[in-house]
């Protein structure tokens, strides 16, 4: 899996030393999810064709998973739509802005990766914080309510290497929400994590995204992770969209199920194929 890292706010911003006592109401939703639009995108590794043609349309609001083989190109394709990979043809379009790399502040799109890369020499809340521009009071409000919202209202003043793997990804979901952001892209995120505390962390973000309208796009080695969350599940092979398979199951999911489990099967299926 390739990485690479978002830029951060620049900008400089100051710390009251006194901590944020309680995480305040939430201020209306200032974004709803958007759409995303692709069109005939291609991009090559040198001789190698990672995306060959991907035309995708996600609706506003809805939750898709990619799955395919390692190597097939599922992390080129969520860097391509936030626009940290240029492809080399096609047209990535996000809402009604055809994206260029714009993940400030104002970005509607957030990124989580399968490490939570949080900064160890600032506390939990300050790595929340990092990136929003009103950094002083209002910034921390915002910051203790998105710790609130994942559960870590209490780990606030902690820092990084004080908290399990589970609890540093609950602040990467925390850095994230806090910007509230319209389109949610998540590389593997629970990738790393044991197998109680990614069930618990996909219900989690499950909550969160039934909660908030954002679009989700979820990358996972996991077919039951992703017939769990996923409103449609796509599968990647040899850089084309060969499967769209629809998980029309009510919520929330119970794994096990036949349906379910047919869906999983079939996923499966076609993994273990080629
Ligand atoms: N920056 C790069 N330079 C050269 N080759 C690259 C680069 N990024 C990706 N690739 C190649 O493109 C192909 C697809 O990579 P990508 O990371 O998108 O796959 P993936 O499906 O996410 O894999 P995994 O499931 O193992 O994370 C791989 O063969 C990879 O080696």
């Amino acid at each position: 899996m390739l990485h690479a890292t978002l830029p951060l706010d620049t900008e400089p911003f100051a710390f009251t030393p006194e901590p944020v006592e309680a995480a305040p109401a939430r201020r209306p939703l200032r974004r709803q999810g958007v759409g995303v639009h692709l069109e005939g995108l291609t991009k090559s590794f040198g001789a190698r064709r990672v995306l060959d043609g991907i035309g995708l349309e996600l609706k506003a609001g809805e939750f898709v998973a990619i799955v395919g083989r390692s190597g097939c190109g599922k992390s080129t394709l969520l860097r391509t739509i936030a626009g940290l990979d240029a492809v080399d043809s096609g047209r990535v379009a996000v809402g009604q802005d055809v994206r260029q790399g714009a993940t400030g502040e104002d970005s509607p799109l957030r990124m989580m990766f399968q490490e939570a890369r949080l900064l160890p020499w600032k506390t939990v809340l300050e790595n929340v914080a990092l990136g929003l521009r009103s950094g002083q009071q209002p910034g921390l409000h915002a910051a203790a309510g998105a710790l609130a919202a994942v559960g870590l209202a209490d780990r606030a003043d902690a820092w990084p290497a004080q908290l399990s793997g589970g609890q540093r990804q609950r602040v990467a979901l925390a850095r994230a929400l806090v910007h509230e952001p319209s389109l949610l892209l998540l590389d593997e995120p629970l990738g790393a994590l044991d197998a109680l505390t990614r069930i618990e962390m996909q219900q989690l973000i499950e909550s969160l995204w039934r909660q908030r309208g954002f679009t989700a796009v979820l990358v996972t080695h996991d077919v039951q992770e992703a017939v769990a969350l996923a409103d449609r599940v796509l599968l990647i092979e040899e850089g084309r969209i060969t499967l769209d398979l629809a998980v029309d199951l009510p919520r929330p999911r119970t794994r096990g199920n036949p349906a379910f489990a047919a869906l999983e099967e079939k996923l499966l299926g076609r993994l273990l194929a080629r």
